[in-house]
């Protein structure tokens, strides 16, 4: 489904890393883990396809994938430390925008199922701005479980879920395994989930 062949990063001055590769195929999920600086984020975000590699070659199904690539893109979600949504905006309007955005024929009662599932149906008419770090997460899990979009790309996103949350994300993923989705996440914490993942591990920061 996905593979990074040799990838380098540099920050600044700064070797991030070089010559990583990484394969991911239907039906599997891969925990990125390193310490802080490692460049977990940076290689996210080049399978994203939001950041460019300084060398080696992304590839989707054995196409390469180019330069701001939105056929690409179009297959996957990306979760980074900021969910992404607007403060003035209540719960809906946020998911409705998104939605729109992902290009996703939503049902009502998937919709109003999914934020039953997240929490969040007695906020479905509050402000961003009036929600909590984790009620935030959460709408970006919500957004997650209505997307039908193949590769998931979460960079740390079990940060402030209390253990219902954390769930929730354990659940989704499970399903989306199932359903032969894949996965790839970076996580400071043990994965609170029994689920059957590889594991790239970035080392000590350069
Ligand atoms: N905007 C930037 N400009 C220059 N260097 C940067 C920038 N952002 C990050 N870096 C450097 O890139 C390296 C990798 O950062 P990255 O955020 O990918 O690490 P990480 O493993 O995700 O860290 P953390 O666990 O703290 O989230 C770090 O050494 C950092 O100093």
């Amino acid at each position: 489904m996905l593979e990074a062949v040799s990838l380098s990063c540099r920050r600044g001055q700064r070797r991030v890393f070089s010559d990583l590769s990484v394969k991911l195929e239907a039906g599997q999920c891969c925990l990125v883990s390193g310490p802080n600086g490692s460049g977990k984020t940076s290689l996210l975000r080049i399978l994203a396809n939001i950041a460019q590699a300084d060398a080696g070659q992304l590839l989707w199904h054995e196409r390469p994938v180019q330069r701001n690539d939105s056929d690409y893109r179009r297959n996957l979600m990306y979760g980074g430390h900021a969910p992404g949504l607007n403060a003035n905006l209540s719960v809906q309007e946020n998911l409705d925008s998104l939605l729109l955005q992902d290009r996703v024929a939503w049902e009502r009662q998937d919709y109003d199922q999914a934020l039953r599932a997240g929490g969040l149906l007695a906020y479905r008419r509050v402000p961003l701005r009036q929600l909590s770090a984790g009620q935030r997460r959460r709408v970006f899990l919500v957004r997650l479980s209505l997307s039908n979009r193949p590769l998931w790309i979460l960079d740390e996103q079990l940060t402030a879920l209390d253990s219902a949350g954390q769930h929730f994300l354990g659940e989704l993923i499970a399903q989306h395994l199932q359903r032969q989705g894949a996965v790839i996440l970076t996580s400071h914490q043990a994965l609170p989930w029994k689920l059957d993942v590889q594991h790239l591990d970035l080392g000590s920061a350069c």
